[in-house]
């Protein structure tokens, strides 16, 4: 039977497919034969040009092709065929270096401003947008005046005006891969913006800046034979396919065939390059769908306060406490409250369930310890600290100490999570030498026991596999490898196996158990499903509307849940072996962020709400956010999970 790495090959190979043929095509093979010819020609021009292209033979002027000249004579009686040869010589040295030019200024500038962002995005747009608005060949006969004449400063500023376009695309894919989960997980793995941007960022969006180059040749090519042809570009001791057309106008009447080939040259020239591109955008580009970014989760040490002043004394080993915290967001709907006034804590070694329907804000909790909130969102109010170390307001240095060092984070979608065009093994390396310390051989070594640790057979050779050519299972644990490897003491496991089938599921919660064991590090796991919470946590936190409304021991929450919600969360889990059709739903849904009711917030959803429940806000007093607790049941009938 076919292991699923060979599965995984198959598939690769079965996409790949397609995209070669398309590659192998007459309209690509023949620009590309035609190209290459090119090539050879400007590399090994003294050998291949029957004469030297400067040499005048007036006797021989204006001649058609004939025996001696295959292609015919200039006006002086140079070679016209050794003209053509040397001319793409100049006209390849001079695409390619204002397309080097453009590329390496536009995608410096484009990276930057797309994920950095700010005024520097802001100053680059204008810029961009003031450039376009000027005619390309007028723009550069302005540069050309302020830089002075000859093909080397025409050709810069050629590069100069390809910067805009090599910026807007950069800038455009960055924007869009930015968002993606492999860079959140590079960021919290502590790697620093220019890392990142550069080792991560720039081999993702290869795709379309090679394309863009490839139509940027035809185009410079097409701009270089119109300066030389105006006369600003190629001076008379280089040769250049427009200089030869300007020559061929003047004596045209005299020997109607010296235009025909330079300009054809030009032509084929400017479509091969544009053809390529064409077929590079249809093998690279593929328009697959992005992944939706997903934010990370927390933890915090130290006695926690509720807001009607119910202290519970921490233990002394508390790793991670957060107090009232509050985080804001500016959106579209007006200004909301994500988090309002969470607090929680966990102890070293201890595991932490953090549970609630999708929207109820436990990924912005995540998110807020690690200090990778949504751009809109802020902390307001109150504090996380990780055993000294406040992270409320920390700035970006100590930021990427903490992430991976202190705090490692898995993710739900671990394919998604792993960069696609870099091999595991230099993956893992990256997240190891983060923090520096090792050496690559040392790193390698690291990054091999680590696979080992999460148990990825055959660790040494799959070090140099891809993503992609690993089962859904086996790359979970490749991600809980990266977030290990720095030894941190803080694993924030955001639905690490909601996406695995089920008996891979259980695998992956006992690889983690086992990590907490022998690693003795804290795992704060994020789930919907209070079956994992029952099986692998001590203690568990029920959220509902951006607020905690019960926390205490999983044994005693999921045995006697005090809060109605914690209950109707109970009830809604499916019960083994018994009949489907009972399984009870709670009515409505989570609202969102900018309409949480006033009073208790689950009360529109609520079986047991009364008049008070609508009133004032209601405070988390001994554990419970229910006004109505002392009077209520809400486990009564219930299934008990332990
Ligand atoms: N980037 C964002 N921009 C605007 N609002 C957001 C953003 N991320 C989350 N929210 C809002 O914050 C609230 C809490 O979302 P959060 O993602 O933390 O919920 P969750 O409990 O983790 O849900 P899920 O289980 O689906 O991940 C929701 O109202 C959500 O719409």
């Amino acid at each position: 039977m076919a292991t699923p790495a060979a599965a995984a090959n198959d598939e690769a190979a079965r996409r790949l497919a397609p995209r070669l043929k398309a590659l192998a095509r007459p309209f690509v093979l023949l620009p590309a034969a035609w190209l290459l010819l090119l090539l050879a020609c400007a590399v090994a021009a003294p050998l291949v040009a029957p004469y030297d292209p400067f040499h005048p033979d007036l006797k021989h002027r204006l001649e058609a092709p004939n025996a001696l000249y295959w292609l015919g004579t200039d006006d002086l009686g140079r070679d016209t065929l050794s003209r053509l040869v040397f001319g793409a010589r100049t006209a390849l040295l001079a695409s390619l270096e204002s397309v080097a030019i453009g590329a390496v200024l536009g995608i410096g500038i484009g990276l930057a401003a797309g994920y950095l962002g700010g005024w520097l995005d802001r100053v680059a747009m204008r810029l961009a947008d003031v450039m376009q608005s000027i005619p390309a060949v007028l723009l550069a006969l302005a540069l050309i005046g302020v830089f002075g004449k000859g093909l080397g400063n025409a050709m810069l500023a050629v590069g100069l005006i390809f910067s805009v376009s090599f910026m807007r695309i950069t800038r455009a894919v960055v924007l869009a891969e930015r968002e993606r989960l492999y860079v959140d997980a590079a960021r919290v793995l502590g790697l620093g913006p220019l890392a990142i941007m550069l080792r991560q960022i720039l081999p993702n969006v290869a795709g379309p800046l090679v394309v863009q180059a490839s139509i940027s040749l035809g185009t410079a090519l097409l701009i270089e034979a119109m300066l030389s042809f105006l006369g600003v570009g190629a001076d008379s001791t280089q040769v250049s396919w427009g200089a030869m057309l300007e020559t061929a106008r003047q004596f045209q009447s005299e020997q109607p065939f010296l235009p025909v080939l330079p300009g054809v040259a030009i032509t084929l020239t400017v479509l091969a390059f544009n053809l390529l591109g064409d077929a590079l955008r249809d093998s690279l580009l593929p328009g697959g769908p992005r992944v939706p970014r997903r934010a990370a989760a927390v933890t915090a040490a130290r006695p926690v306060a509720d807001d009607v002043g119910w202290v519970e004394a921490l233990p002394a080993d508390t790793l991670l406490r957060i107090e009232h915290l509050t985080v804001r967001l500016q959106g579209p709907q007006g200004d909301a409250e994500l988090l309002s006034d969470v607090s929680l804590h966990l102890r070293r070694g201890e595991v932490l369930g953090l549970v609630g329907e999708s929207g109820c804000g436990k990924s912005i909790t995540a998110a807020a310890i690690i200090g990778l909130l949504p751009p809109a969102a802020r902390v307001s109010g109150g504090s996380v600290r990780l055993g000294e170390t406040e992270l409320v307001g920390m700035d970006e240095a100590l930021a990427r100490r903490v992430r991976g060092r202190r705090i490692g984070m898995v993710f739900q979608d671990a394919v998604a999570a792993l960069s696609p065009v870099h091999t595991v093994g230099r993956q893992l390396i990256d997240a190891v030498r983060a923090h520096g310390g090792l050496d690559a051989r040392q790193a390698r070594a690291r990054a091999i026991e680590l696979l080992e640790m999460v148990g990825v057979p055959d660790a040494q050779r799959r070090m140099d596999d891809y993503p992609h050519q690993f089962s859904g299972g086996m790359a979970q644990r490749v991600v809980i490898a990266g977030a290990l490897a720095c030894d941190p003491e803080l694993l924030i496991a955001d639905e690490p196996t909601t996406a695995l089938d089920v008996t891979i599921q259980a695998q992956v919660l006992d690889l983690l158990m086992e990590l907490r064991e022998r690693l003795g590090m804290s795992i704060l796991l994020i789930t919907h499903d209070l079956g994992v919470v029952a099986d692998a946590c001590d203690r568990v936190a029920v959220m509902y509307a951006g607020q905690m409304v019960e926390t205490g021991p999983v044994r005693e929450v999921l045995a006697r849940p005090r809060h109605p919600y914690t209950a109707a969360l109970l009830a809604a889990m499916p019960k083994g072996g018994g009949d489907a059709a009972v399984l009870a739903t709670i009515p409505g849904r989570v609202p969102p962020a900018w309409a949480w009711p006033q009073g208790c917030r689950f009360h529109p959803r609520c079986p047991h709400a009364g008049e008070v429940c609508a009133g004032a806000a209601v405070g988390l007093v001994q554990g419970v956010r229910c006004v109505r607790v002392e009077g209520l049941e809400p486990w009564k009938g219930e299934r008990v999970l332990l």
